[in-house]
């Protein structure tokens, strides 16, 4: 893609410049938690995780929370819990509104923490509530997650630069004990493609990012991976391989046509990139596990 760098550099522009105060705000939470529930989104668990967190976490336990399984597919989800699960990590995939949190959450921590509340068991001391952060980038859920393990509405700041709060704990059940505000991380940078997949998926504020650049990387990846949908929701046929085509397809389909019978573009493009967020289109995921080394 010949925009790759522009795109990179907008993307990266968007975040402000507080990665250090943001660096800084995690590491004093980290001191006084036992352990990290890290945020990502399943639609892009690669892209969404931050690339520092693991350094910082050290050796923690972490419960790794793949958030807006709903809008994932399924089959990749299993995928990516699989590959990113290891002894001192666990992962949990969720409808963040919907599904049973507190039980499955709460049940994985323990486990997590088992070796080191056995052992004070064995000292005679008697464990505490387990203290967690939940930490991740923007748009991935925290809140979500915090409001309804803490039952209530909790107002959040998260770690806004200038904006300074003493941590205060949350009761969830009587096992464990969240900080009410969460540590708020960039995503990874590395390269055009996670811009790509963090702006499909509106990680990404809108207003930074080429939309058609998205329209065609994401008609490039759904004719590879899920061609049935395309078919299925456009009646784009297997023929086609050209985004551009695709695009008048869509165009001709809904009437998205000018005068002079030429596509709207930016028409079909902001109802492509809509219908794609409200899985008009189907539950996409867009990494896979194969694709991406990682493991946390
Ligand atoms: N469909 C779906 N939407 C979700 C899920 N979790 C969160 N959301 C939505 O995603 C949006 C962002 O959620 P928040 O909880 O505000 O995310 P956050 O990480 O606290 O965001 P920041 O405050 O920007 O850091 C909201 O519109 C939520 O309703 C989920 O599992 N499924």
């Amino acid at each position: 893609m010949s925009k790759d760098k522009s795109f990179t550099s907008s993307v990266i522009n968007w975040f402000p410049g507080h990665m250090t105060k943001a660096k800084r705000a995690m590491e004093e939470k980290l001191k006084v938690v036992d352990m990290v529930i890290e945020l990502r989104d399943a639609r892009v668990p690669h892209a969404s995780a931050n690339p520092l967190l693991s350094a910082l976490i050290g050796n923690k336990p972490r419960l790794v929370i793949l958030s807006k399984a709903d809008k994932a597919d399924p089959v990749a989800t299993k995928q990516w819990v699989q590959k990113l699960s290891s002894e001192n990590v666990r992962v949990l995939a969720f409808h963040l509104q919907q599904d049973a949190l507190m039980k499955p959450i709460v049940s994985a921590c323990k486990e997590l923490m088992k070796d080191k509340i056995e052992r004070q068991i064995r000292r005679g001391i008697k464990p505490r509530a387990i203290r967690v952060m939940v930490a991740g980038i923007p748009n991935v859920g925290k809140s979500t997650l915090i409001n309804r393990l803490a039952n209530k509405k909790i107002a959040q700041t998260g770690d806004r630069p200038g904006v300074t709060k003493a941590l205060q704990w949350v009761k969830v059940g009587k096992e464990l004990e969240l900080l009410d505000t969460p540590g708020v991380l960039w995503p990874k940078f590395e390269d055009a493609q996670v811009g790509f997949v963090l702006g499909i998926t509106g990680a990404i504020n809108d207003n930074v990012l080429p939309m058609e650049e998205l329209a065609v990387y994401a008609l490039r990846y759904l004719k590879q991976h899920y061609p049935h949908l395309l078919q299925e929701r456009y009646g784009i046929g297997e023929e086609l391989d050209d985004p551009y085509q695709m695009l008048i397809v869509i165009a001709k389909q809904r009437g998205f046509l000018l005068k002079n019978e030429e596509m709207d573009e930016k028409r079909t493009v902001e109802t492509l990139m809509r219908e794609i967020r409200d899985e008009k289109i189907g539950m996409i995921s867009w990494e896979s596990s194969d694709g991406n080394s990682e493991s946390v």
